[in-house]
């Protein structure tokens, strides 16, 4: 499997070459690389073998590398002529990056650094294309000098022999193991012992250690994790992608299927005829567009902050550290929680390999877990609301994206209950702020009481997550307003567009109302009549939309290639597509199967004589 990938990789590289050429001529713009990444990565289902070199080994190499040090590796990286992978994760760590233990020692008489994997649990494990498919990495690794600790930094290691590809001496690598999906990715460890590399093999755009082994520190350590933040905006993108790919799978079968009649005596109609079904297909098609339009908007972000970086103004990566780790969240939680949905949506069928959403799911599981752990960049952001609610307590401004927090912060109560949008809008923003004020009186009497503040985090853990969660409700919910109802380009859109627009904002808004109904009951006083009054509004809103499910899930606009689905072909011929697949199984190509003689008819004859035996 790990050979065909390589091979259909290379191939969509090829061709992503090509176009890139054509549409982007010696463009170094992220984008295609971007949709690169994702167009190969949509046609290969057990993953591709390329994606860290393209997202993470080569941005690594442009963003923490020198200009020199990009035109000695990084060129040859971004035009494929050596392979790379981004090798962070250790046997023993994967979080807690203080705890890495590979070490980089510095010997200023050779002017080399002396590569180390000092335990087993010091193995890099997990980078992507690390077991067979890459000749270089970026080797994360603890940097001393003296033996004394400095911190994190970058090594550009060869792995690899670039003719023979044989791993190096020194180099311990291979293959991790079966996974349950992406298993064309080849996963991979690494161990190192005594390995040298020159001392340009740092990468020093932002440290530097000096031939004499003077250290210049980075003026902001952060800009390191620099490679993680644009994986997390990566992870927005794609994971929406593949909610939205299950959505249109689930959206077609959905219409082609018929199954027990509304009214007695009636034909047996389209299953998303039936409300229940309405219910979990069509939020999640709202969800996957929401979640594109905020990713698109965090993809921006991240260009405006990775261009400052570039100009070493770093006032913009907290806000971009925040962002990216709330989206990265949001989008990989509810993009799974989504495609499940959506596979049960479609009975036994969906069960099935030919329908792929179980395979979509398996790729977009474990975005869940790489690029930080989901409740880890919680607890992120949740610290970095503790130091702005601080902020809201001595009057300053916030970040752009935190604004909200200061207004609601001075309202001494929620404002009359319309169950307008601005005021489902407002309602989410005003429990997030509560939560947050909740979650710092906990935290504040923690660190009072003498815990230190590591530990105070930890205690209030439940708290700090929790308002993260809210405060990403409130980016995305508060995005999809502004570009539905306030966008400069609104008047561009027909009436009935602008309808449909409404109709999935109307239901985005009300879903995550009733999603965190007791969390928005905590602060806000709504009667029982207005909430039924939501109650009938989604019921409403889900009939407005199902004429409308088809067109924008075809909007989405995959090819039958990428969704790789009998049950979301295009053109609906679901049976056939099922009949054909299941002919293909190598058990139905002879009428007898080969372990009948072997194993099922002495099984039988023995039990037979058995109960012979027994009558006697
Ligand atoms: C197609 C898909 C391919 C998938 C390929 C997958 C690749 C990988 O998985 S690569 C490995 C990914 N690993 C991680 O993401 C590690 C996750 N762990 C963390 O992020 C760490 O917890 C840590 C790096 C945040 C460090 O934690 P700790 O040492 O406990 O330090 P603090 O939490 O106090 O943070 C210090 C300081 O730095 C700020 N900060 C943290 N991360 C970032 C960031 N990415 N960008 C900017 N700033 C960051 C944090 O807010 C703190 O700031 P102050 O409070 O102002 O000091
Ligand atoms: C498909 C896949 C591809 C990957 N590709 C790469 C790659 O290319 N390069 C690379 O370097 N890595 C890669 N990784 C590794 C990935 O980055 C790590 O798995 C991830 O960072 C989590 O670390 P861990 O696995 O060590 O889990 P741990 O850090 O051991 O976490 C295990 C559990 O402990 C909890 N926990 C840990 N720390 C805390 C804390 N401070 N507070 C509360 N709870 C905590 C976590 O929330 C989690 O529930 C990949 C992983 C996967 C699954």
């Amino acid at each position: 499997m790990a050979s065909m990938s390589v091979k259909h990789a290379i191939a969509a590289a090829k061709k992503l070459r090509s176009l890139q050429e054509r549409f982007n001529p010696g463009g170094s713009d992220i984008y295609p690389a971007l949709m690169g990444d994702e167009a190969i990565t949509a046609l290969i289902p057990s993953g591709n073998p390329l994606s860290v070199h393209i997202l993470m080994f080569t941005r690594a190499l442009r963003e923490q590398g020198t200009d020199e040090q990009y035109e000695k590796f990084g060129r040859r990286a971004d035009n494929n002529e050596i392979i790379g992978t981004f090798a962070q994760t250790e046997l023993g760590h994967g979080t807690y990056l203080r705890g890495l233990e590979a070490r980089a020692d510095y010997d200023r008489g050779t002017e080399e650094f002396v590569l180390n994997t000092p335990k087993l649990s010091s193995y890099k494990w997990w980078p992507g294309g690390l077991g067979q498919t890459c000749n270089y990495c970026i080797f994360v690794a603890q940097l001393y000098i003296d033996n004394e600790a400095k911190g994190m930094a970058m090594f550009v290691v060869q792995i690899r022999d670039e003719e023979t590809h044989m791993p190096l001496p020194g180099v311990h690598v291979g293959e991790i193991g079966k996974k349950m999906g992406l298993n064309g990715v080849n996963n991979g460890f690494l161990g190192l012992k005594d390995y040298r590399v020159p001392r340009l093999n740092m990468l020093m755009r932002h440290q530097q250690v000096l031939p004499d082994g003077r250290f210049v520190k980075s003026p902001v350590s952060q800009v390191s994790y620099f490679p993680m933040v644009f994986v997390r905006c990566m992870v927005a993108r794609q994971n929406s992608n593949y909610l939205a790919q299950a959505a249109t799978i689930a959206t077609r079968y959905s219409v082609i299927r018929r199954q027990s009649p509304i009214e007695e005596g009636q034909p047996e109609p389209k299953i998303l005829e039936h409300l229940t079904q309405q219910m979990k297909v069509i939020p999640e098609i709202v969800t996957a567009v929401v979640y594109r339009l905020a990713a698109a908007n965090l993809q921006n972000m991240y260009n405006e902050t990775a261009e400052a970086v570039y100009r070493k103004d770093f006032s913009r990566l907290p806000e971009l550290h925040a962002l990216a780790c709330i989206l990265k969240v949001a989008t990989s939680y509810d993009s799974t929680y989504g495609i499940e949905r959506l596979r049960q949506a479609c009975g036994g069928h969906g069960y099935l390999t030919a329908g792929n959403l179980g395979n979509i799911f398996a790729m977009a599981a474990p975005a869940c877990t790489y690029e930080g752990e989901n409740s880890v960049l919680y607890l992120q952001v949740g610290k970095i609301l503790m130091k702005n609610w601080s902020q809201v307590l001595a009057g300053r401004e916030l970040m752009p994206s935190m604004a909200y927090i200061s207004e609601c912060s001075k309202m001494t109560s929620f404002p009359q209950w319309t169950g307008s949008w601005e005021c489902l809008l407002k309602a989410i923003q005003y429990a997030c702020v509560g939560s947050i004020r909740l979650a710092f009186q906990s935290y504040n009497a923690r660190v009072q009481s003498a815990q230190s503040q590591t530990a105070a985090v930890n205690y209030s853990g439940l708290e700090l997550t929790k308002a993260a969660e809210l405060h990403g409700r409130s980016y995305v919910a508060g995005n999809f307003y502004q570009q539905i109802v306030n966008s400069p380009n609104k008047h561009q859109r027909s009436p009935q567009f602008q309808k449909v627009l409404e109709n999935m904002l109307e239901l985005h808004l009300i879903q995550i109302f009733f999603r965190h109904l007791g969390d928005i009951l905590r602060f806000i006083r709504i009667t029982e009549d207005e909430i039924s009054a939501l109650q009938r509004r989604l019921e409403e809103v889900l009939k407005e939309l199902r004429p409308d499910a088809v067109a924008i899930t075809d909007a989405f606009d995959f090819n039958d290639k990428i969704l790789s689905s009998a049950l979301g072909c295009y053109d609906g011929n679901v049976y056939e597509r099922l009949f054909e697949a299941a002919l293909k199984h190598p058990l139905n190509r002879k009428s007898v199967p080969d372990f009948f003689e072997a194993h099922l008819k002495p099984f039988m004859k023995e039990n037979a004589d058995n109960a012979k035996k027994s009558k006697l």
